[in-house]
């Protein structure tokens, strides 16, 4: 199976690329700029169908939330006509399309894990970018899988892991928002994951769960007990140290509001594609060893 992934250099492009090495019989090519630009939907199609896929992984995207609040324009043509373009080529090539979304569709008011047919009410602009792009989407190819997940860490490019290691060689403490709960996700899970479903997707007999799946790490926790986590493996691994200091939002000023709660409930998609995250601190334990070349 010759599965085409969006973006070059994202977390789940790489970490797919990097699952793909371990199994036989499935091929991961990434394509993003030049070839495939999202801002310029032209392009879109002759670059998928240029890479013969039989199944397209759209996990590009615009994905600076604060920066998406000064350009609503940019984010919206990358999330919503960029995202639209990649399933009406998938849908005129005849292939099924696994969209990656967000858990900041939500607006985080509820008072449990958000389950697939909660209503969606982005409080960002990113977030309603995304929830576009879905919406974008489920019109042009029905042989859709749209997973929402959530807070993606991993070895490779920006992100929150990341970010708490460097600042922990700047500083001795860190001040982390500890009222803002949500699910850390592994793109390494989530790699797996997509494999896992594609083979479904891909196999014998036919496929008929299309739809919204949400697909997060097991397990919850805030910013600031996530940063924890993340610097007691580091301390561990012989990384750098910090304290970490609880704050609440209110504190940490930012152009875009994040949802108090965007935990993810994944039974579904366990249920359906018998497969399930390994618990968050498991998989940070995993990540870091990565990134200290520990594993
Ligand atoms: N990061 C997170 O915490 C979360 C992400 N998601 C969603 O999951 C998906 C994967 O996220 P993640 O891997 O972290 O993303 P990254 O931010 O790591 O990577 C985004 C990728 O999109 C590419 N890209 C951006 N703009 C364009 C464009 N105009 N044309 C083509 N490619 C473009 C980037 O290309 P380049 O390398 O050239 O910059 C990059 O490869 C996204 O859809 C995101 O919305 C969902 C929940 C949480
Ligand atoms: C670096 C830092 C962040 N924070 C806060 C800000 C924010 O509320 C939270 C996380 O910071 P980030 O910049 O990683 O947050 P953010 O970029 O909003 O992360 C989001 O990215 C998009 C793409 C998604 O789809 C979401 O699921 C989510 O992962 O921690 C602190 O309190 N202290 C700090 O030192
Ligand atoms: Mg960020």
């Amino acid at each position: 199976m010759r599965i085409v992934v969006t973006g070059r250099e994202g977390q789940v492009a790489r970490s797919l690329l990097e699952a793909a090495q371990l199994r036989k019989g499935v091929e991961v090519i990434a394509v993003g700029r030049p070839q495939l630009d999202l801002a310029r939907p032209d392009g879109v199609a002759e670059a998928l169908e240029a890479s013969r896929p039989d199944l397209v992984v759209s996990a590009a995207a615009y994905t600076a939330v604060d920066q998406a609040e000064d350009e609503p324009e940019a984010a919206f043509a990358v999330n919503a006509v960029g995202a639209g373009k990649v399933a009406e080529a998938t849908a005129r090539l005849g292939v099924p399309i696994i969209h990656l979304s967000t858990d900041y569709v939500f607006d985080g008011t509820a008072d449990r894990a958000y389950v697939e047919t909660d209503p969606t009410a982005p409080c960002s602009v990113y977030g309603a970018s995304k929830l576009a792009g879905e919406q974008a989407v489920a019109v042009y190819n029905p042989r859709h899988l749209i997973l929402r997940t959530a807070w993606i860490y991993s070895p490779f490019g920006k992100n929150f892991v990341k970010t708490i290691l460097r600042l922990a060689t700047e500083r001795d403490e860190i001040a982390v928002v500890a009222d803002q709960w949500g699910n850390p996700t592994s793109a390494l899970d989530i790699a797996d994951a997509i494999l896992c479903a594609a083979a479904m997707l891909g196999g014998e007999g036919s496929f008929s769960a299309f739809g919204t799946y949400h697909l997060a790490g097991t397990g919850e926790t805030n910013w600031s007990g996530f940063a924890r986590c993340i610097l007691d493996t580091s301390k561990a691994l012989g990384g750098p140290k910090a304290r970490v200091r609880d704050i609440a939002t209110a504190d940490y000023p930012t152009r875009a509001q994040r949802p108090a709660n965007s935990r993810l409930a994944s039974a579904k998609f366990a249920a359906t594609f018998g497969w399930r995250a390994p618990d968050w601190r498991k998989s940070t334990d995993i990540v870091a060893r990565h990134i200290f070349n520990r594993s």
